[in-house]
């Protein structure tokens, strides 16, 4: 944790004082620190250093200065270091920033840099329920942020400038974050992604780190990965929700058939080009959507790559609901709100009665469908495709 927070330290302060913060959108689900009593654990501290992560927006300098000094003096307690050259402006901001806090003691500051995150939370997104992050261990990369409050265990995918592609990374990190979610005491789990997209789908980077063992080595550990992915999907035994926020891509349109709820905005496109790609589906949905939308309709999707709506893909079962982008946030956790507070077991026991008895089934298309994209990797209709994205001629 602390980690992170250095690391934002220095992506603020050592970058260039002027540089805006990343704007990502808020989950609708947030750190709950603007409740009256002070916060300031360790853990309340862990929190916050994880909630300036999601930021919508830039505070200013001023206020980056003040948190980093009270991250500094909770951390390595009174300035210790020299004070930088005159016309080293940024350091000498940054040591100022820090040296005025005197004597200060470490617990304090830990406490005023929660209530100052609190404080930038609230007036950021003034109309969201601000909620506490989890009591977890935390995934690895920055990429993936995982929440959890009011029973609710919120899984975002938190890259915007790459549209929430999924790196190799994030494919493990989900899967960890899956399985601390089906054992932590929240009722209802939800993944979901920050900024304009929900997720543009693999990242096709991932093909370019070719292992020693070549291609074929490569395609056999893809295709492993791809399977453990998706199991952890179809075993997930509490409900679980996907709130679609933007567009949708790929592998994270065709595990929706695998959700027990799909909540959409109205901005957002539900698109498998796997043909475009060379590649051919994944996620159970060759067994999935055309059991959700009937064979045409999934063929369309699946061979065709026919780019559906968040209201056709609702038509076609796809979706649970549409909502106005406008409001999207707002409704859609008021929702869950509501429905964690049912009782947790019978919610978990209901939905393995409605699952249970097709997991051997999806299990099976799981395998043959990540064998079958094995090869699919190796041909040539797939290697131009993401030699021709990645060489930026060609886009979806
Ligand atoms: C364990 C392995 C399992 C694999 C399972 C098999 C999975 C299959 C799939 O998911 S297939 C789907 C793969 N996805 C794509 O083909 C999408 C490719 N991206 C695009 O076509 C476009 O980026 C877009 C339509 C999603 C968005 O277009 P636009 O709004 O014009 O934005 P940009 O293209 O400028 O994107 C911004 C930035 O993000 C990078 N990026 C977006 N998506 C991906 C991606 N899937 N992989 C890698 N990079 C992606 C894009 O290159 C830009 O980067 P840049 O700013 O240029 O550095």
């Amino acid at each position: 944790m602390a980690g992170v927070a250095g690391r934002l330290a220095r992506r603020w302060c050592l970058g260039a004082l002027s540089s805006p913060l990343q704007v990502a959108r808020f989950p609708a689900l947030q750190l709950h620190l603007c409740g009256p009593a002070m916060r300031g654990s360790q853990k309340d501290f862990e929190n916050a250093m994880n909630q300036v992560k999601l930021l919508k927006k830039d505070p200013g300098n001023e206020v980056k200065l003040k948190l980093y000094a009270l991250y500094k003096q909770a951390t390595e307690g009174p300035c210790n270091v020299p004070k930088p050259g005159v016309l080293d402006f940024i350091n000498k901001a940054k040591w100022d920033a820090w040296n005025a806090l005197g004597s200060l003691p470490k617990e304090t500051a830990r406490h005023n840099y929660v209530d100052l995150v609190s404080s930038l939370s609230a007036s950021s997104e003034s109309s969201s329920q601000v909620t506490p992050a989890a009591d977890r261990k935390q995934p690895g990369s920055d990429a993936l942020v995982v929440t959890s409050q009011d029973g609710i265990t919120s899984i975002t995918l938190n890259r915007p400038d790459k549209k929430n592609a999924l790196t190799t990374q994030m494919y493990h990190d989900i899967m960890l974050a899956l399985e601390a979610a089906s054992k932590d005491d929240s009722a209802i789990t939800v993944l979901t992604g920050n900024g304009d997209y929900y997720c543009s789908g693999n990242d096709l980077t991932n093909f370019t780190d070719i292992p020693p063992g070549g291609v074929e080595e490569k395609a056999r550990s893809g295709a492993v990965l791809l399977r453990g992915f998706v199991d952890c999907f179809i075993d997930f035994p509490k409900p679980l929700v996907a709130v679609v926020n933007g567009p949708a891509v790929g592998i994270s349109v065709t595990i929706l058939g695998l959700f027990d709820i799909v909540y959409a905005t109205d901005r957002a496109t539900f698109h498998t080009p796997f043909s475009h790609l060379g590649q051919s589906p994944e996620g159970c949905s060759s067994y999935t959507f055309p059991k959700i939308m009937g064979p045409s309709k999934a063929t369309e999707m699946l061979v065709f790559g026919k780019k559906l709506t968040a209201r056709e893909a609702c038509a076609q079962g796809l979706v649970t609901e549409v909502f106005p982008d406008s409001t999207f946030q707002k409704e859609v956790w008021a929702r869950l709100k509501a429905y964690s507070k049912l009782p947790p077991n019978a919610m978990r026991i209901s939905k393995q009665v409605i699952r249970n008895r097709e997991k051997e089934k999806l299990h099976a298309i799981n395998a043959e469908e990540s064998s079958t994209l094995q090869e699919r990797w190796l041909s040539d209709e797939c290697v131009n495709a993401v030699l021709s994205f990645l060489s930026k001629k060609a886009k979806l």
